[in-house]
């Protein structure tokens, strides 16, 4: 896949097989798209092209809301399209002025001029340029201009998927998730480099990687013990993960750490990613360390019946 992060880099290509959207999380109903547009370009012996906006427009149009969490990261949206066989990603850079643009003027001079799109495919609610003017219908009656086909994703195939990345949010602001991973067809996940903590995770016989995320929007789930898997690059771990500010030892801040099962050695300064499989239990404050070390205990005992011992497969991506 190859990556444009400005559409003045974008070469001519064969056939482009386009389609338009935010796609954060990638999950199911953007996949159903994506392999749409994947066969549509077999077809035609084309090339697929997902054009794409960074930052999230909302960032841009409502900074004062601070609370746009995103399900993928810059790096973990790429990583997703390419495994789902996009072959040009477009990164437009997402700016107030851009938002201005009339979707006429977006057609003519991203679409046509730029892409040289061959079939456009979007869903049935889909709206683009300023102030969401543009749809399918609008496109529909301005398609001999264009001289590009136009394929809709109906509405039974967008609305009966009932997935959107709001309710994905919701889920894994309240732990849910199960649904969160249902939805996302694949198990959510984080990415970071291991830190150093306070060193009191080795003292109770629960070294914990504490990960810091780069992304500062990304979603963090809800506080709480999580069974993770752990992939360091080069093998896969089961795990069992903390999110929240430990009342126990009386932590200021949030911290996101793992303990990885049947593991020793060193990941400080590592990059990990952990992949969400399971809520374990909310973060409770309990009396000393001998009651938090007693139902760690605990928590090791579900993780080692869930995962088995030794290392573990890794997802199929
Ligand atoms: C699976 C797991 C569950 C945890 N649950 C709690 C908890 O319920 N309450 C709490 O105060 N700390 C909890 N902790 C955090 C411990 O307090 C933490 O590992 C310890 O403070 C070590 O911190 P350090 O890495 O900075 O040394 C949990 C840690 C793990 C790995
Ligand atoms: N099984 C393990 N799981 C997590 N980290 C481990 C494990 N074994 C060794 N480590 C190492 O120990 C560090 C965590 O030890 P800990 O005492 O909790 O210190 P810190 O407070 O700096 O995280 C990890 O960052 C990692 O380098």
């Amino acid at each position: 896949m190859k990556i444009y992060k400005s559409l003045d880099d974008f070469p001519v290509i064969t056939r482009p097989v386009v389609t338009i959207g935010t796609f954060d999380g990638v999950h199911l109903g953007h996949q159903k798209i994506l392999k749409r547009i994947h066969k549509i370009a077999q077809r035609i012996k084309g090339e697929t092209v997902l054009v794409t906006f960074w930052p999230h427009p909302r960032m841009v149009l409502f900074p004062e809301e601070h609370g746009v969490r995103l399900l993928s990261s810059f790096d973990e949206k790429c990583r997703l399209l390419a495994s789902f066989g996009v072959d040009h990603l477009v990164f437009i850079p997402f700016t107030k002025d851009f938002s201005e643009m009339p979707s006429e003027e977006f057609i003519r001079s991203v679409l046509v001029e730029k892409i040289r799109t061959k079939i456009l495919v979007i869903g049935y609610d889909h709206r683009f340029g300023k102030g969401r003017e543009g749809s399918f219908d609008h496109l529909k009656a301005r398609q001999k201009d264009y001289h590009f086909e136009l394929e809709e994703i109906p509405r039974q195939d967008i609305d009966n998927v009932g997935i959107s990345s709001t309710k994905i949010r919701k889920a894994l602001e309240s732990g849910d998730i199960a649904t969160a991973n249902e939805f996302l067809g694949k198990p959510y996940s984080l990415e970071g480099v291991v830190i150093r903590g306070d060193q009191i995770g080795r003292t109770l016989g629960f070294p914990t990687a504490n990960i810091k995320i780069e992304e500062s929007n990304k979603l963090i789930p809800m506080d709480g013990a999580y069974l993770v898997r752990v992939n360091t690059g080069s093998d896969s771990y089961g795990g069992m993960l903390n999110i929240g500010k430990r009342p126990t030892v009386s932590g200021a801040v949030k911290n996101i750490e793992v303990n990885v099962l049947n593991f020793e050695g060193d990941l400080y300064g590592k990059n990990i990613e952990v992949e969400f499989l399971e809520f374990l239990r909310p973060e409770k404050k309990f009396g000393n360390l001998e009651a938090l070390k007693e139902q760690l205990q605990k928590d090791r005992q579900q993780a080692l019946a869930y995962f088995g011992s030794g290392k573990i497969k890794p997802h199929d991506k």
